[in-house]
């Protein structure tokens, strides 16, 4: 959409726009705070004569072999296997079991007060199985995700040494020296291991099939790499950029991933979080949010649900307003005040782009805009490999064909589906997860409550193909460039066709106006000509065709009827102040006009069904490719149109 090079022909606006408030309808309240920001930390160690450090370095090794010495003690009562923890659950014979998730231990006790322990290996998957077996066989389950020895053993293998040595080089560095040294990195060095502002695990090879998005977040991770670079350049760094795609399809996942593969802190706050009733309040979060990351930056912040705190200031709604309006200017505040140098990257997510203050969209703020969308078929290949990572797959597992099932999927109902099928697994008692079990979590996932009226049906999915396809082999015969064609869901339309060259050219012939017409009314004539009848989804396409057409007529004097001339904003209107001659068209006039346009809009109609008639067969190779692959572009999509391109 922001590309100047290609010119997108969405369609289908108002339906598109009912889907997305039934989807937000849905989604209910189920956004939280995912981590909250990290506290300030305290203020650094006061330096320490020679005597102290000695005395350091004694306390930390008697520390260390201790927690050495509590590490090497058992744990409580006796091993059991897997297969015997299987057993037990078979027999419902397990009362508690405790999940050490740090460990990969569970600790349990049996109905007959017998303690028993399990090592278990460390893996989503693994994980989500023993707790199924074990509450299935109605355990008490708990899990202890910083069992005391996870914490000990962090400690004594990683803190510890590392303190000791510290200490030691303190002493070294001290040397003879009394009293005024700085060891100031001592205190940095310890900052630095702990509290949360660690980057995330999560990269790039996380994400699968948002190309596009990873491309563009490719720089954000350049310049949070090197922030001074930009600095020293004059360069404008990437430091707010908004994602946007309907919920699921991995805008949180992106921008942590993103915070991943750079090594940053991810913050990730709720917009809606800072929308309080009380004024000031969420204002004051902002601030605190902003002073946290700059004193951890590089970083990056990432805010959910972007539209709570930024929608439009003074829309249609009001009420609780004058509180949004304050947060909404915190944040310009802070968005303004970093410099280039500054490494704080604000990353927004949202589906409703439409209603953002446009004051968040100027550039220096919000400014980079990265779309991310429906996965298409490829692409949901892709994300069911790397959710399908570590999990134990049955041979007959066929992952394209589970693509090819599961259009209108996000990334996130598609990890529902992985996880669901391994839940089956589990309760048929098996240990590979097999393609029926798949087949059935897909039913599952599409029946569930998130679900329900954001899949298409095959019928409409098929006009859609057809509606395309017809823009696509129209606009190739009219001798424009066709890079690529969708069905996928595309904001707020449900298909798409990518036109080259579009917009910038400077002067339109005759004959080229009415060639961009007639690619205007194609989709409609296709959906005439291949099924029959009509539908609303070319609602915005005869809205421009009409356009176009009552410019021919009225500003460009290209209607043989009314006349080579301009009727409406004439130069002449300028020079009389107002144009009163022109603007009280006579009742004959406006109804030749109403007329010619109709004439000139049927007459694109007619072009194009012609044209779709001649090459009827690539119009149907099109719409079984469309229907099969969702999108095409390169020499997939130029194999359906070089037969229709006229040589120029
Ligand atoms: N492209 C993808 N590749 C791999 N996994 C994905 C992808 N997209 C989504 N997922 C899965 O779906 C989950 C949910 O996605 P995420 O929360 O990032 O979506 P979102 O766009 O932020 O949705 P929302 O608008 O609801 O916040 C992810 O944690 C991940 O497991
Ligand atoms: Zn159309």
């Amino acid at each position: 959409m922001t590309d100047t090079l290609t010119q997108t022909a969405p369609d289908t606006d108002g339906r598109a726009a009912a889907h997305r408030s039934g989807r937000r309808a849905a989604r209910g309240g189920r956004r939280t705070a995912r981590q909250s920001p990290a506290r300030p930390r305290a203020s650094l160690p006061r330096p320490s004569p020679r005597g102290w450090l000695v005395a350091a370095v004694a306390l930390l090794l008697l520390a260390f072999a201790g927690a050495l010495a509590h590490l090497s003690a058992d744990t409580p009562g006796r091993e059991v296997t897997l297969d015997g923890l299987a057993e037990l659950t078979a027999d419902d014979d397990v009362a508690r079991a405790t999940f050490l998730d740090e460990d990969a231990r569970i600790v349990g006790t049996t109905s007959g007060g017998e303690r028993f322990w399990v090592a278990y290996p460390a893996s989503d998957s693994a994980t989500s199985m023993l707790l199924q077996e074990l509450t299935g066989s109605g355990a008490e389950v708990s899990v202890d995700g910083q069992s005391s020895k996870a914490v000990v053993r962090i400690v004594a293998t990683g803190l510890l040494p590392l303190m000791i040595l510290a200490a030691l080089f303190g002493l070294f560095f001290v040397g003879g020296r009394d009293g005024a040294s700085d060891i100031r990195g001592f205190g940095t060095m310890g900052r630095r291991g702990g509290g949360r502002a660690t980057p995330p695990q999560v990269t790039f090879a996380d994400v699968a099939g948002a190309d596009e998005a990873v491309t563009e977040l490719r720089e954000v991770v350049e310049y949070l790499n090197h922030p001074e670079r930009y600095a020293a350049l004059g360069a404008s760094p990437p430091k707010g950029v908004l994602l946007f795609g309907p919920p699921g399809t991995g805008k949180t996942l992106i921008a942590r991933a993103t915070a991943g593969e750079a090594g940053v802190p991810f913050f990730s706050v709720a917009g809606a979080e800072f929308v309080e009733s009380l004024v000031g309040v969420g204002a004051a979060r902002i601030r605190d949010l902003f002073a946290t990351v700059r004193a951890v930056a590089p970083a990056i912040v990432f805010i959910d649900e972007l539209d709570a705190a930024g929608r439009r200031r003074g829309g249609a709604e009001t009420g609780g307003s004058e509180e949004r309006e304050q947060t909404l200017n915190q944040l310009l505040v802070e968005l303004d005040g970093f410099a280039a140098s500054s490494g704080i990257v604000v990353m927004g997510a949202t589906n409703r782009p439409d209603i953002l203050d446009p004051a968040l969209l100027r550039p220096g703020r919000f400014d980079r805009h990265v779309t991310v969308d429906h996965p298409d078929r490829a692409s949901r290949e892709k994300i069911l490999q790397v959710h399908s990572r570590g999990k134990p797959l049955g041979p007959d597992v066929d992952l394209p064909t589970l693509a090819r099932r599961t259009p209108g999927f996000t990334g996130a109902d598609l990890a529902n589906v992985v996880n669901e099928a391994a839940l089956l697994t589990i309760r048929a008692g098996r240990t590979l997860i097999g393609m029926p079990e798949l087949v059935e979590a897909i039913e599952r996932v599409l029946g569930g409550p998130q679900r329900r009226g954001r899949i298409l049906g095959e019928e409409v999915r098929r006009r859609i193909a057809v509606h395309e396809a017809g823009h696509a082999v129209v606009a190739t015969a009219m001798g424009e460039e066709v890079h690529r064609v969708s069905v996928v869901a595309r904001g707020s339309g449900l298909g798409a066709v990518s036109l080259t060259g579009g917009d910038e050219a400077v002067l339109l012939t005759a004959p080229e106006i009415a060639d961009r017409l007639t690619v205007a009314m194609s989709g409609r004539a296709a959906e005439e000509l291949v099924l029959g009848s009509a539908s609303t989804g070319s609602e915005g396409d005869l809205e421009r065709a009409t356009g176009v057409a009552r410019d021919m007529v009225t500003r460009y004097g290209m209607s043989p009827t009314v006349g080579r001339v301009r009727l409406t904003g004439t130069a002449a209107d300028v020079f009389l102040g107002g144009g009163a001659a022109t603007t009280e068209m006579s009742e004959a006039l406006r109804r030749r006009v109403e007329e010619e346009t109709a004439r000139l809009v049927d007459l694109g109609f007619e072009r194009a069904g012609d044209v779709l008639a001649t090459h009827r067969a690539a119009v149907d190779a099109l719409v079984g490719a469309l229907l099969a692959d969702e999108s095409l572009e390169g020499p997939a999509l130029e194999r359906h149109l070089h037969a229709v391109a006229t040589p120029r």
